[in-house]
């Protein structure tokens, strides 16, 4: 395990009736807010006029940005940098899901900037301050109501990238109340599930020593979305499950499992080029891809597929190989991720060998060379993608 420095900002609500807190919240900010929402979810399950009640009981003044796409557009984040500073805003609240509070965070940090907000997002620079905001989560997936990372996507150049990691750009609070994504769709709940699953993977492949705990915390993470996910899909309005996927959501990439060593990451920036160029959706495409990453890594460290298999999906060791224990797990993986009907072909997305190489180029548009656990470069990328057609 190596040093670390730990620091979570964020103040978490979790659960029913945790909304009362917004009032109080927001009475530490000045009058002028920027409402941030999607594609209208919230207008068709009652949250947000209980927002814009809340809000309009405190006296504030209320601005608008909708409209944030899945795969959230720097175009987008542009439009809400603009009324930012053309109103003065002095809070952002953003209400949705990861698109929505991304692209807040891309806007904060915008606001705050002379910069454009693109060569914030591809590190030309970096933030130096941002707009306080705060969230109100609606959909269990990407961890970011309680972190500083953000995924922004220009659809001019057809990039994705991740940003953040800055100190500005971590949520004052976010609200979280398990009923907020009781009206998340089937499809949607899926990716969701995949890519908590899928964050906790990304940190279980590193070569770090002494990581007993943090092994532990990852693999309980992965054995209770295998427990609950079908749960859920099997009743998607149950509360108790909605909440347990939730919490694990936040959990699986706020920092508190992955202190004291560096998880691998390439899956998603596998996926990112994916969708940079498809605009699928991103648990959709890691569904597709993780399997597939792991086959090709798993002569890295055949000690960690073989944990993972045992220890998560229950493969009996007796008579084989570790690397055979090793594969059984990933098939393991994949079998579930087929059970809960999550995609595993690119060709699910008619994605076909067409536009291979032009993925594997947006691989390594910031680096030669991505991923930590085993360095890919952008032959690796067109062999895991080929594998993944
Ligand atoms: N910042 C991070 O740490 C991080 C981590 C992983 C992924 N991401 C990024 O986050 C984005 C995906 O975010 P996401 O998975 O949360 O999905 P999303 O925010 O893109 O939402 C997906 C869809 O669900 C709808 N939706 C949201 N809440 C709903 C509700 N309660 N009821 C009905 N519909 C609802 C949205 O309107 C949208 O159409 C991608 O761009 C991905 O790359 C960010």
């Amino acid at each position: 395990m190596q040093s670390f420095i730990f620091h979570n900002p964020t103040r978490l609500y979790f659960g029913q009736g945790q909304l009362e807190h917004l009032k109080n919240e927001l009475s530490n900010y000045g009058a002028n807010i920027l409402l941030v929402y999607g594609g209208g979810s919230i207008k068709r399950n009652g949250l947000y006029d209980q927002v814009i009640t809340i809000l309009n009981n405190a006296n504030k003044n209320v601005f608008e940005l909708s409209g944030v796409e899945p795969n959230p557009r720097v175009t987008t984040a542009r439009k809400g940098i603009e009324i930012c500073k053309n109103e003065k805003i002095d809070f952002i609240l953003a209400v949705g899901g990861g698109s929505t509070i991304d692209c807040t965070k891309a806007i904060a940090a915008g606001a705050r900037s002379e910069e454009d907000i693109w060569d914030i997002v591809t590190k030309k620079t970096s933030a130096s301050d941002a707009l306080p905001f705060g969230t109100l989560l609606t959909l269990a997936a990407t961890g970011s109501e309680m972190n500083p990372g953000s995924v922004i996507t220009n659809w001019e150049t057809k990039e994705k990238h991740g940003w953040g990691g800055s100190p500005y750009t971590f949520p004052v609070f976010s609200i979280l109340d398990p009923v907020f994504t009781k009206s998340v769709p089937r499809d949607q709940t899926i990716y969701g599930m995949v890519d908590i699953m899928s964050h906790a993977l990304e940190h279980y492949f590193h070569h770090e020593n002494n990581t007993l705990l943090q092994d532990r915390m990852v693999e309980g993470i992965l054995q209770t979305m295998v427990e609950t996910a079908p749960k859920l899909l099997e009743d998607l309005e149950n509360e108790e499950h909605r909440a347990t996927v939730l919490y694990n959501g936040t959990m699986a990439l706020n920092g508190m499992v992955s202190m004291g060593y560096h998880g691998d990451w390439a899956t998603h920036n596998l996926e990112h080029a994916v969708s940079a160029v498809h605009d699928i959706p991103h648990g959709g495409g890691l569904a597709i891809l993780f399997p597939n990453w792991m086959r090709y890594a798993i002569d890295e460290n055949v000690e960690r597929f073989k944990q993972l298999a045992i220890r998560v999906f229950d493969v009996d060791p007796d008579g084989k190989t570790d690397k055979d224990i090793g594969l059984e797990g990933i098939e393991k993986l994949r079998a579930f991720w087929n059970s809960i009907d999550a995609p595993s072909r690119l060709a699910d997305y008619n994605i076909d060998e067409d536009t291979v190489e032009e993925m594997a180029d947006k691989t390594v548009i910031a680096n030669a060379e991505f991923g930590n656990f085993k360095k890919l470069n952008r032959i690796d990328a067109i062999k895991i993608y080929t594998a993944s057609l």
